[in-house]
């Protein structure tokens, strides 16, 4: 279990989350969900070692149980990965590609094409599924993916769907997304942020088959 407690993140001055408290659960998929500007990437952030990146001024506070260090992220925007596809994937990334997507082969083989130019310089969508490859085949115990879905097709988003259910009892994953039929596939377990505050924290079933206001109501 990744545990937070009073985790307070922001920018320089500006805290963006307040003092959130909440666990997620060890090889499980915890989705994060809320409105843009909430907070969810922050959160994210705050859960990446070695928090390196944009933002020099990024600062996190209060208590974060995070019992691994191998983790395979995809953040949300271009990333300044100057590895290919091929030297992340190592020797027989070929056969790695194929294996990672058996079920859309022409996705491997246009990515195949691309493995040799640096992960920072391929087109939109495709270097996020260039660092979702990645992330499947590393085996890292934790993965953390911020809007994976963006840019994706529908077939897109069904194969990571397929993939991230695959991953269930072997990988701990954070799934950020505002998609939310994607994070009904997937989610165990569900954080609803809103403007830096823990809004809910609820199993999947609770979160979207009886929303708290009703529950509250009943
Ligand atoms: N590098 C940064 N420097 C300063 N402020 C930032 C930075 N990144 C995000 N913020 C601010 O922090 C707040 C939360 O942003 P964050 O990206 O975490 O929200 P989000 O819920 O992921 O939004 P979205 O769904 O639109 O990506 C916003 O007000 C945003 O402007």
């Amino acid at each position: 279990m990744i545990q937070a407690r009073n985790l307070g993140a922001g920018y320089g001055p500006r805290a963006v989350l307040a003092k959130l408290s909440f666990g997620l659960p060890w090889r499980r998929t915890s989705v994060v969900l809320g409105p843009g500007g909430s907070g969810k990437s922050t959160l994210l952030r705050a859960l990446v070692n070695g928090r390196s990146g944009d933002g020099a001024d990024f600062w996190v506070r209060g208590e974060l149980a995070l019992p691994v260090s191998a983790q395979a992220v995809v953040p949300q925007s271009r990333p300044s990965e100057h590895r290919c596809l091929g030297e992340l994937l190592g020797d027989d990334a070929r056969r790695t590609l194929e294996s990672v997507w058996a079920c859309a082969p022409a996705a491997a083989a246009r990515l195949d094409r691309l493995r040799e130019r640096p992960v920072t310089l391929l087109p939109e969508g495709l270097w996020r599924l260039a660092l979702l490859t990645v992330a499947v085949a590393s085996r890292a115990p934790l993965v953390l993916l911020d809007e994976p879905e963006v840019g994706l097709t529908g077939d897109g988003v069904r194969w990571l769907a397929r993939r991230l259910l695959m991953l269930r009892a072997e990988r701990t994953v954070v799934l950020v997304t505002q998609h939310l039929p994607l994070a009904r596939m997937v989610a165990d377990h569900v954080l609803l942020i809103d403007d830096g505050v823990l809004v809910e924290e609820a199993s999947p079933r609770d979160f979207f088959d009886e929303p708290a206001t009703s529950r509250r109501a009943g």
